[in-house]
């Protein structure tokens, strides 16, 4: 008798039972994670996440029931994680074994594209983000203050024409925030998360990648009112390249935008890593959809904030005014106006424009915690395993209002809690003031910086010349719709504001 081939046997069945074995447990670690009962199997609790009259109605309540790490269900039975303890996001957003979650994936396939800087992966992304990356340091950005303020007036112009009037700004604040074409679709897209949106959700963990590529061509408005959204994209970058690649063969400078820099790379040198025109135009669709309503929406929320502040609105106009009188003509240090910049923590922290995003654990892998929780059979864990294909919502809106971090009084709108300088407590995450209003580790928003500094100029423009009021019925909400949307009473889009020039 051959003992070699029964010990090997042996052997791989032992390994196979460990390997079931340590799967199983992974489920069931899960599956006794607490979190709020489910109230159907179709559609678990992703209606009440997703689909509350006001963003949050369930889910920040949820989170003052079972801290800070609970399980969901997902449609079709499926166990999900929301997560905001900041350790474990930290973990997460830092860790190659988490990528997007499957619905995130068909979103960036249709609205930007596989080539865009969303929609690519690993090395692809390291190279693409390093190169785009020029246009968005702290030194480019600064050079953009000149556009800034020239499309601020406008919004000045265009807001006195209906000074004192109940006006919707949100369609002004998308113009300004630079694509007048785009947002005449963009604004078609969701107001809220329809059932079949939901149920949709669901199949897609499901289908193959070919079938997803096919749905994209299904006559339904969203899906056209995306289609005609990347569609104009790629024509806006085709055609600036196009005139920028015409000025350089007549020997005009053309590296005074983003565009101009990465063709003249790679006009330089198309060994170095530099993008391809096709990669170039690619990009289009990210630069322009990503940073219009997301910039936008932050600023109607916070202008709402402000007309029910009447006391900090006008200190914030006082600090405006005195700081462009002291400047004399000369460039105004927007860093150093305290309470403008508490106004647009403020901001950021209560409307994040992605209140939650979505990732997959590619492989088995363990997730810290910042203290420990217990699982419904008593054990106490300061680790999780998950399994791999586990997805897990990184829940930001809810990190922005655990009153372990930001205090007892989160859940309320208060800049001033930025000037005591109390907020900010434990390990830092996010790359701006310990938000993850922009997410954090390889992938956060690349435009961050080119987003604040757009806010601080439109804010001191509008508040120092209007005041902000509101009408009769106060009734903005924070709905999502794939981003957090301000929308008024009836559910459209929108922000109702009475806006009186003062100078
Ligand atoms: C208040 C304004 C903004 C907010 C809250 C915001 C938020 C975010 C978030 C949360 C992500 C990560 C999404 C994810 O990984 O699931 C992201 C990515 C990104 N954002 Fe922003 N964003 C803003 C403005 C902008 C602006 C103005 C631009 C550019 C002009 C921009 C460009 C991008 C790009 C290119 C990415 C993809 C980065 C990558 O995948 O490496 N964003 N943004």
């Amino acid at each position: 008798m051959d003992h070699g081939i029964h010990y090997g046997t042996a052997a791989a069945g032992l390994i196979s039972f460990l390997a079931i074995y340590l799967a199983l447990r992974r489920r069931s670690t899960i599956r006794n994670i607490p979190g709020p009962a489910s109230p159907s199997w179709f559609f678990g609790n992703m209606h009440q996440l997703y689909s509350s009259p006001t963003y949050g109605d369930y889910e920040f309540d949820w989170q003052k029931i079972y801290g800070p790490f609970y399980r969901i269900k997902g449609c079709f039975g499926q166990d999900r994680l929301m997560i905001s303890d900041p350790v474990s996001l930290q973990y997460i957003l830092n860790s190659p074994h988490f990528k997007f979650g499957p619905s995130t994936e068909n979103a960036i396939r249709l609205l930007y594209g596989i080539d865009s800087v969303m929609g690519v992966n690993d090395e692809d992304h390291k190279r693409i983000r390093a190169a785009l990356n020029v246009g968005f340091t702290a030194a480019a950005v600064r050079d953009y203050i000149p556009v800034f303020k020239k499309v601020a007036q406008t919004l000045t112009e265009q807001l006195e024409e209906s000074s004192g009037k109940s006006i919707n700004i949100c369609p002004l604040l998308s113009l300004a925030t630079l694509s007048t074409i785009l947002y005449a679709h963009s604004w078609l897209l969701r107001s809220n998360q329809t059932v079949g949106e939901i149920i949709g959700e669901g199949i897609a963990v499901r289908l193959p990648v070919w079938l997803l590529k096919a749905a994209i061509q299904l006559p339904i408005a969203t899906l056209a009112a995306i289609r005609t959204a990347k569609r104009l994209a790629d024509e806006v970058g085709t055609q600036v390249l196009r005139e920028k690649r015409a000025a350089a063969e007549q020997g005009i400078d053309i590296r005074t935008d983003l565009y101009g820099q990465l063709l003249d790379l790679h006009r330089l040198d198309k060994t170095k890593n530099t993008l391809t025109e096709a990669e170039i135009v690619a990009q289009t669709s990210v630069m322009m959809i990503a940073g219009q309503d997301t910039t936008a929406n932050t600023l109607a929320f916070g202008l709402v904030e402000l007309a029910r502040a009447p006391e900090f609105q006008d200190k914030l106009r006082a600090e405006i005014h005195s700081t462009f009188r002291a400047s004399d003509g000369s460039s105004v240090s927007y860093d150093n106006m305290p309470l403008l910049n508490a106004f647009i923590k403020e901001s950021l922290r209560m409307f994040p424009a992605i209140p939650v995003a979505e990732r997959i654990a590619m492989e088995d892998t363990v997730i810290p915690l910042t203290g420990a929780l217990t699982t419904a059979t008593g054990e106490h864990i300061s680790h999780v395993p998950v399994p791999k294909g586990q997805i897990v919502s990184l829940a930001i809106a809810s990190y922005q209002r655990l009153e372990s971090r930001w205090g007892e009084d989160a859940q309320e709108f208060k800049p001033s809690r930025w000037l005591d300088g109390l907020s900010f407590k434990g390990e830092a995450v996010g790359p701006y003031a310990n938000l993850l209003s922009f997410l954090g580790g390889p992938r956060m928003c690349l435009g961050w910086r080119f987003a604040i500094m757009e806010m601080q100029i439109f804010v001191c423009e509008l508040v120092g010349k209007f005041a902000f009021t509101l009408p009769e019925a106060d009734s903005t909400r924070a709905r999502f719709a794939a981003t957090l949307l301000p929308t008024t009473s009836d559910g459209q889009k929108g922000a109702l504001i009475c806006a009186e020039r003062v100078m």
